[in-house]
């Protein structure tokens, strides 16, 4: 029950906002650099930086290049990196074999990473979109993204994930099945430990765009995602979906988009209680960086406050592309 508060002038709620001090002291959430993963984008090649138009201050780095900034981030005092492949043309195929080579550019990064850095955590995307000639996330057969099979090449990428040493594995394909079908086999396996952050309530979102060029998927996507992402209009197949994949095995579950979808972050959140993730996606991130390369907001202060809204709305921790700015500024580097 709420106590009840005695009517102005006895209450003045502005009394507590005076000072920076005394805001310190009724402040409700706190943001800290341990709360933040930092997804990157890793391409080939040696000592290659290679800026992503669409989300200025973001690079597509070579392994030795992604070393080199995981080291910054985690001597900043971030302590998870999230690997995205870029992958061109070629590399696109119909049985998307490349996803579960154990030389593919995400598990050659894992393992530069995890040898400089053993503490840092590394995370991985499990889909099949950077590899599949059609853009999608999983197998099409006759147009239709068939669930399935598309699962048993999930379970395959998953394993070489974990082969090469991953600690968080991210399955962001929205398939049915697949969280169970992946903790199955890496129990079978002796990959215990290996923790699965399931991208459970992910929605067919506009705010991927940019991310979609970063990973060179923007040009093959043929049709757009929606059998498999969420349709934004609903809520309560979000809490379904969430059940579904903690009960398959997952540790950790995610909303994504972030911001518009942070109802959905406060319902996860009271329903479960389970660890909660927003992705602040490709889409929010360029949205804050072009308002402010334009001057029209203060770009430090938007990041503060976007990251501190996903604390408020119940999340235990926050994806975000900011992960290293936000990161000087909390330890006042
Ligand atoms: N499996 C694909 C994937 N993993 C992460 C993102 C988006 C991330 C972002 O926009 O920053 C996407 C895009 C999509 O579903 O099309």
């Amino acid at each position: 029950m709420r106590p009840s508060q005695a009517p102005f002038p006895l209450t003045r709620l502005r009394r507590t906002r005076q000072s920076a001090a005394l805001r310190a002291l009724v402040r409700e959430n706190e943001l800290s650099v341990g709360d933040l993963i930092w997804p990157v984008f890793v391409r080939d090649g040696e000592n290659v930086e290679e800026p992503v138009a669409s989300m200025p201050g973001v690079m597509r780095w070579s392994v030795d290049r992604v070393v080199e900034a995981a080291k910054e981030a985690h001597d900043l005092g971030v302590g998870c990196i999230c690997l995205f492949p870029y992958t061109g043309r070629d590399k696109r195929t119909a049985d998307c074999a490349e996803a579960w080579n154990p030389e593919n550019l995400s598990n050659r990064a894992t393992r530069a990473i995890k040898s400089a850095l053993p503490d840092m955590a590394v995370m991985t995307d499990v889909a099949l979109d950077p590899y599949s000639d059609t853009g999608h996330d999983g197998f099409v057969v006759d147009g239709e993204i068939i669930n399935d099979e598309t699962v048993e090449a999930l379970v395959k990428q998953a394993m070489a994930q974990a082969e090469s040493g991953v600690d968080i594995i991210g399955p962001s394909d929205m398939m049915d099945g697949r969280i169970r079908a992946i903790r199955h086999a890496l129990e079978a396996a002796d990959h215990r430990n290996v923790m699965l952050l399931s991208y459970a309530a992910k929605y067919a979102s506009a705010f991927y765009g940019p991310f979609r060029d970063a990973v060179g998927a923007s040009g093959a996507l043929k049709g757009d995602k929606k059998t498999y992402q969420m349709d934004p209009a609903n809520s309560d197949e979000a809490l379904r979906l969430v059940e579904r994949d903690l009960s398959e095995g997952a540790d950790m579950v995610m909303v994504k988009p972030g911001m518009p979808y942070l109802d959905i972050c406060r319902r996860v959140k009271d329903a479960f209680g389970a660890p909660t993730f927003a992705y602040q996606v490709s889409g929010e991130y360029a949205q804050i960086m072009a308002a402010a390369q334009n001057g029209w907001i203060d770009q430090e202060r938007a990041m503060m406050e976007s990251l501190m809204c996903f604390k408020r709305a119940g999340c235990d921790g926050v994806l975000t592309y900011f992960a290293p700015a936000a990161a000087r500024i909390l330890g006042g580097a």
